[in-house]
């Protein structure tokens, strides 16, 4: 998934002795990068408003991810579910939160009632949907193992993971 290029190493140089530098490789965070479908990745930054998706083509691509709904207002899209209990959703959000991470792409994500989940995607730099949303939500979809209450599971079978 999301085999993203990272711009790696920063080098810092720092000279101790008129007569040397220490050379000291430090690794950086995975820099900003967010991942497009094909696991192709683009820094953030690059992205611009040529980047948007209409909302036909969110339509288009959500028709296979059925957990997922396009905001009324065409600005985000947002999965909501229902889990066995509080430790399982904060289990997800973690797990939605390691994914975040390591593509640099960042979901707002809401728990209420102890076990009530709310994942919203957009694009802050764009102020709406890219491809990167897209990505994002089938990594969520694909990665996490999610523990649902078993009446919400009984209620969105298209949950259910084979
Ligand atoms: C500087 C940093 O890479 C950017 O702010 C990243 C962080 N995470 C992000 N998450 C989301 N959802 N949209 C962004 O534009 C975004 N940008």
């Amino acid at each position: 998934f999301g085999s993203c290029v990272y711009r790696s190493r920063s080098v810092q140089y720092s000279s101790q002795l008129r007569s040397s530098t220490t050379l000291t490789m430090s690794t950086e965070q995975p820099s900003a990068a967010a991942c497009v479908p094909g696991g192709k990745c683009v820094p953030c930054e690059s992205l611009d408003k040529s980047h948007l998706l209409s909302p036909q083509q969110v339509e288009s691509e959500l028709a296979s991810m059925q957990l997922w709904k396009l905001s009324d207002d065409n600005t985000n899209i947002t999965r909501t579910y229902t889990a066995r209990n509080f430790q399982a959703a904060m289990d997800s959000l973690n797990a939605i939160g390691v994914i975040a991470e390591r593509e640099n792409h960042h979901p707002d994500m809401h728990l209420t009632g102890y076990r009530n989940v709310e994942i919203v995607l957009f694009t802050h730099s764009l102020g709406g949907i890219s491809l990167n949303d897209i990505t994002m939500a089938k990594m969520i979809d694909d990665e996490v193992r999610f523990s649902y209450s078993p009446k919400w599971l009984r209620e969105n079978p298209a949950a259910k993971k084979d």
